[in-house]
């Protein structure tokens, strides 16, 4: 099966997220768990940050000798010849692609900073790394100025192109369009780096490999500047479903990342965040649990098995008879029509008093009031 290379970025646009800091500890023990999910390439920092950061990216590499490690990097002899002393693989080299973003930031001609571009490439070749360059704000980018960024980027010896949606403004035709363009004159590898203020970083991200890249960042949970990156969990699921291709992750180890990620980022993962948020494959609705008491597969596409989880069935607002009936019978006790009749209203009212499903044993509790005789093998 053809592959695609996620290039995880969680150690450094992910920790980008307002207010997440990971401890050294923590920063190790990400990387390490993103390993153990077949994740091997990770963009693990920003060298220039500091002594302080630069010990965390060192110990990832100590920990991690068999991963394929990239720092973040500005046009900047500095930054680069850091990244080498740590033993980083790759370094991205991050040139502003919009003129918005040179004019405010670096206040150059294009020009100047292509030749800067060129000579840092060849400095980081020098040094034994491999070159990603950063197309930052690619997708308010000129397409003449990426051209001539590809350009410089192929006659420097740039491996590949990271084409950075840095605002999340695209949508998936113009993701298509973009990505489809660099192709037809950059050979190389090309990343996508897309951000999720439109809620379609994932998709954006599918969109990207379809049309020819060959390479993708994520992050765990989403996490990232403003509204985040492209989560981890949904694009690996994602070119897996959706694209039949091969991602390397092994799903099963998602929970155990995901958590790890989520307390050392003080971010408590939401109930309905796909594969691993704790509601995603519990089933209240009447019709859908009336069917998937005769088939799991009528109104489910994922199968919680791949996440080492379980479906299913709780009673609440919107259950019906039939749901009432098998929940009970899943514990081990037939109702009878009447029953059910007495039983479907109490259990509305309780999920609307409490705002929640009941447990087994408040089910157990409304049967012995509602119904008289007490059940006595009581469930979880
Ligand atoms: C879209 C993205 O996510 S890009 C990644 C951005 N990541 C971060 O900003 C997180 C980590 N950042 C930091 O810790 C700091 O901002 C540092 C260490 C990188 C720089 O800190 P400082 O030296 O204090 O600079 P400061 O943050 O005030 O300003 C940014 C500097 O980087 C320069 N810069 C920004 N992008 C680039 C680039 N691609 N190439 C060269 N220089 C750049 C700016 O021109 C500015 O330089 P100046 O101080 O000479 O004007
Ligand atoms: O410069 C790059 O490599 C991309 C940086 C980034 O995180 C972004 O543009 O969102």
């Amino acid at each position: 099966m053809a592959s695609v290379l996620i290039n995880d970025t969680t150690l450094r646009d992910g920790e980008q997220s307002p207010g997440v800091a990971f401890r050294a500890s923590e920063k190790v023990a990400i990387a390490e768990a993103l390993f153990a999910a077949g994740v091997t390439a990770l963009e693990v920092g920003t060298p220039a940050m500091g002594d302080e950061e630069r010990t965390r990216i060192q110990l990832v590499r100590r920990h991690l000798p068999d991963a394929t490690l990239m720092s973040w990097c500005r046009m900047n002899a500095g930054d680069i010849r850091q990244s080498a002393d740590l033993g980083m693989d790759w370094v991205d080299i991050s040139i502003p692609a919009s003129d918005k973003l040179r004019q405010y930031k670096l206040r150059e001609p294009l020009a100047v900073l292509l030749d800067r571009l060129e000579s840092f490439i060849g400095m980081a070749r020098t040094l034994g790394l491999a070159v990603c360059v950063g197309c930052e704000d690619a997708s308010r980018a000129d397409d003449d100025t990426l051209r001539q960024i590809a350009s410089v980027a192929q006659r420097a010896g740039a491996l590949r192109l990271r084409f950075a949606d840095t605002l999340g403004l695209l949508d998936p035709f113009a993701t298509d369009a973009s990505i489809r363009s660099l192709r037809s004159y950059w050979n190389g590898d090309i990343e996508m780096h897309a951000h999720n203020d439109l809620g379609l970083a994932t998709a954006n991200t599918l969109a990207a490999i379809r049309a020819g890249a060959t390479s993708v960042n994520t992050t765990v949970l989403g996490l990232g500047e403003r509204a985040g990156n492209a989560a981890l969990e949904t694009v690996a699921l994602g070119v897996h479903r959706c694209l039949a291709l091969e991602s390397g992750v092994d799903f099963s180890q998602l929970p155990t990342l995901c958590q790890k990620v989520a307390e050392a980022a003080q971010r408590p993962i939401d109930a309905q965040q796909p594969l691993v948020g704790e509601q995603v494959f519990t089933h209240e609705s009447g019709v859908h649990v009336a069917a998937l008491l005769q088939d799991r597969e009528s109104y489910q596409a994922i199968d919680p098995a791949l996440m080492g989880r379980e479906y299913r069935l709780v009673l609440g607002k919107h259950s019906g008879r039939q749901a009432v009936d098998g929940v009970f019978a899943r514990m081990g006790y037939p109702l009878n029509a009447l029953q059910i009749d007495v039983l479907l209203p109490a259990i509305r009212r309780f999920a609307e008093s409490w705002k929640r499903t009941p447990k087994d044993y408040e089910l157990i509790a409304i049967y012995d009031e509602l119904c008289g005789e007490p059940i006595r093998q009581v469930g979880g």
